[in-house]
C-alpha cells in the first residue's frame, strides 16, 4: 500500500507527473471526533499540463497537496510523483511547491535568501533563477521589505532552484490584489511555457480560466468535476435571471430551451440562461414578471453547470 512501497521499474518511466488513487486522509477534531478531509481522490496529472485545483473553503485541497508533496501520508490509497513515492522525487528535485506563506526570513535580502537556499541544491544558478522569477532588481531589498507579491514571487524563485519538473503551488496569490495576482501569473507564465508541469490551487476561478488548461473542481475531498479550461470558460460565461414571477408563469419560463435550470430563493425564482437576451426578452413581453435582473453566474452557479457538465468531458485529459 500507498508512499512507502519500492516504486517498480515501469512506475519509474511513468508517463505521469502525478497519480493520486483512491486517496483518503482523516483528521480528529479536538473532541475526537473523526473528519473525513480527502474521501477517496483519484487525479492522475500528465506531464506538461498545467492543472487549476478549485475548490470552495475546506475542499481539501491543501490536505491533498500535502500529500502530494509527501509532508503527509494518505489513511488509504496511493500517491505517485513520475512513479515513485513523493519523498522520493522530491528530494529528487523532480517537484518543488510555492506555499501561501512561510519559509523566508524577514531580516535576509532576497539576493541572500536565493543564495543560502542555492547552496542546498548543487549547481543551482542563482542569478538565472531570479531572472527567471523576475526579481533579479529586487536583490537588495530585505524580505521584510517586500510586498505580498514580491515574497511570492522569491517564493518562485527558490522554488526553481532543484529546477523541478513539476511545481506545486498552493493558494500562491491568496491575499493579493488584481494587479500583483496578474503580476505574480505573469511571470509564472512566462517560465512555465517551457513544458514544466504545474498544479496549482485557487479559489480565484479568474486565474483558473486564464492559467490552466485543465479544472480540477473538489468539494468535501472529492473531484466534482473535472474538464478543460475552456468548458469552465463556457460554465462562467452564462447569465443568471431572476424576478418575481407567479409559479404558473415561471413553470413556463423554466420549460423554455433558453433555460437550463430553474432554482426558487425566497420569493425570487432564477433561471440559468442559455440566451439571457432572448430570456429577458420572453419575461418581458410574455409574463407579469416584476423586478428582474441579469448577473453573471456565481462561482457557486459555474461549480453546479460544471458538476453536471464536467462529468461528459471529466476524463478528457486523465485517461
Ligand atoms: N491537521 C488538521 N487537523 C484537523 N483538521 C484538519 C487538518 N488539516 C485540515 N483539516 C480540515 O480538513 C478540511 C480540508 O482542509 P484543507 O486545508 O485541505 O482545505 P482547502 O480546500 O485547502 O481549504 P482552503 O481553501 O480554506 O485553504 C478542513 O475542514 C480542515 O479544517
Amino acid at each position: 500500500m500507498e508512499t512507502r512501497s519500492q516504486p517498480a521499474a515501469r512506475e519509474v518511466t511513468s508517463p505521469d507527473a502525478a497519480v493520486l488513487s483512491s486517496v483518503v486522509k482523516r483528521f480528529t477534531n479536538a473532541k475526537g471526533e473523526e473528519f473525513t478531509a480527502v474521501d477517496g481522490l483519484d487525479l492522475r496529472i500528465r506531464r506538461g499540463e498545467v492543472v487549476a485545483f478549485l475548490g470552495p473553503n475546506g475542499a481539501g485541497k491543501t490536505t491533498t497537496i500535502d500529500m502530494l508533496l509527501g509532508l503527509t501520508r494518505p489513511d488509504s490509497g496511493h500517491v505517485e510523483l513520475f512513479g515513485r513515492a513523493p519523498q522520493a522525487a522530491v528530494r529528487a528535485g523532480q517537484v518543488a511547491a510555492v506555499l501561501q506563506s512561510g519559509g523566508l526570513l524577514p531580516d535576509l535580502t532576497v539576493e541572500a535568501t536565493v543564495r543560502m537556499l542555492g547552496s542546498l541544491h548543487p549547481g543551482a544558478d542563482v542569478e538565472q533563477v531570479m531572472a527567471r522569477a523576475g526579481i533579479t532588481a529586487l536583490r537588495h531589498r530585505r524580505v521584510n521589505e517586500c510586498s505580498g507579491g514580491e515574497q511570492q514571487r522569491l517564493r518562485f524563485a527558490v522554488a526553481l532552484l532543484s529546477n523541478p519538473e513539476f511545481l506545486v503551488l498552493d493558494e500562491p496569490t491568496a491575499g493579493m490584489d488584481v494587479a500583483a495576482r496578474r503580476e505574480f501569473w505573469a511571470t509564472v507564465r512566462e517560465d512555465t511555457r517551457r513544458g514544466m508541469t504545474v498544479m496549482f490551487a485557487t479559489h480565484y476561478m479568474e486565474e483558473a480560466d486564464q492559467f490552466a488548461d485543465r479544472v480540477v473542481m473538489v468539494d468535501r475531498g472529492r473531484v466534482v468535476a473535472d474538464g478543460s479550461a475552456s468548458s469552465l470558460r463556457a460554465a462562467i460565461s452564462g447569465r443568471t435571471v431572476s424576478a418575481l414571477i407567479s409559479p404558473g408563469d415561471a413553470q413556463e419560463v423554466a420549460a423554455s430551451p433558453l433555460v437550463r435550470s430553474c432554482t426558487v430563493r425566497g420569493d425570487r425564482h432564477y433561471f440559468d440562461a442559455t440566451d439571457s437576451d432572448a430570456l429577458l426578452r420572453l419575461l418581458v413581453t410574455r409574463t407579469s414578471a416584476t423586478e428582474i435582473e441579469v448577473a453573471p453566474r456565481s462561482l457557486e452557479e459555474a461549480f453546479m453547470v460544471l458538476t453536471h457538465q464536467g462529468r461528459s468531458t471529466a476524463q478528457e485529459g486523465t485517461r
